[in-house]
């Protein structure tokens, strides 16, 4: 069932302000403070442990911060009636009784919400779980609990909706589903904030990314910038006169770094700059060629050292 347009975006927005969750000596969330808008997906992204979970938790008032505050819509989420109207979440796509049915599941949750019977059965259709919708949720797949947690979301046709991890356990045809309702409940003009620990599933979906590392803001920005930072990685050049090209670029501070495979990186100049005193050196340039940092290797180098769990350590 397409969603109808949400009218009028403004005031459907999350500010997070100053955040902080101790447990004990742990400090889960250290300070954050973010905004979320409606209209796009906001990319959730962070390696495991980084408190995004956490955060998603306090953004919905089930989890109380140590201090600091979230609004949403200028308001405590706690302070809303009829929460699923409000906010839809998917956080842990295990928490459901297994002895219910998937039906019971979302009826049990539309008649606390206050929401007509009908929901159900749009949303079962939607999440493509109609044919399942008989069955026991306790024999359900991760990925058929995700279906199920994204109606869950989908039921009270919130304007704002958080999802934690959506793409776990999902196969191919599922995770572009996801993908392109998530692009298609922002187009509507909701709020949606998505969490994930790999950056890679959210090239393709967010529009803005919010990176978080042991609880603290990283980065909050569009993901054309945040794409940006990979341009540190410096330009590739080919030339038979390398030693005539490092002192060209000398001149304005570049390095120039030998390859194993012979060509030179060269940092501190753009590829333009580059090209420009080469040719006024008279220097032959076999290639001159900017290297990206894939979004994956930007995150992975922006996040390096706040990863609370490397491999080989247990958990
Ligand atoms: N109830 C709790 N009691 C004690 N520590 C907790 C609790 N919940 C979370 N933490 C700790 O807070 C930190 C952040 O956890 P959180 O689950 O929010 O991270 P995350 O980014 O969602 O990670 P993941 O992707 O692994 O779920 C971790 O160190 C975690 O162990």
């Amino acid at each position: 069932m397409p969603h109808g347009p949400i009218h009028g975006t403004v005031g459907r927005v999350i500010e997070v302000n100053e955040l902080t969750k101790r447990y004990g000596a742990t400090t889960a969330v250290d300070g954050l403070t973010f905004t979320v808008r409606p209209g796009h997906v906001t990319g959730f992204l962070g390696p495991n442990g980084a408190g995004k979970s956490t955060t998603l938790r306090m953004i919905l008032g089930l989890n109380t911060p140590t201090s600091g505050r979230v609004l949403v819509n200028g308001r405590p989420f706690r302070g809303l009636p009829r929460g699923l109207r409000h906010a839809g979440a998917l956080l842990d796509a295990h928490d459901v009784h297994g002895g219910r049915t998937a039906r019971a599941h979302l009826s049990a949750l539309a008649h606390g919400n206050g929401l007509p019977r009908r929901r159900v059965e749009q949303v079962l259709d939607e999440v493509g779980l109609a044919s399942a919708a008989h069955r026991r949720v306790g024999g359900f797949s991760l990925g058929m609990k995700q279906r199920l947690g994204i109606a869950v979301a989908l039921l009270g046709d919130p304007p704002v909706l958080l999802f934690d991890e959506p793409l776990n356990g999902l196969d191919p045809d599922g995770v572009l589903w996801v993908r392109r309702l998530l692009r298609q409940l922002a187009a509507e003009g909701r709020t949606v904030l998505v969490s994930s620990h790999l950056m890679g599933e959210m090239e393709h979906t967010a529009h803005q990314v919010i990176v978080i590392g042991r609880g603290e803001l990283i980065a909050a920005e569009g993901l054309a910038e945040f794409a940006v930072r990979g341009d540190r990685l410096g330009v590739a050049v080919r030339t038979p006169d390398v030693a005539g090209l490092t002192s060209a670029l000398a001149t304005e501070g570049a390095t120039v770094q030998h390859e194993q495979d012979g060509s030179c990186t060269v940092t501190g100049l753009g590829a333009e700059r580059i090209g420009e005193l080469a040719l006024h050196a008279r220097i032959p340039l076999h290639e001159l060629t900017p290297r990206h940092a894939s979004l994956e290797e930007a995150f992975m180098e922006l996040t390096a050292d706040r990863v609370e769990y490397n491999s080989g350590e247990a958990r």
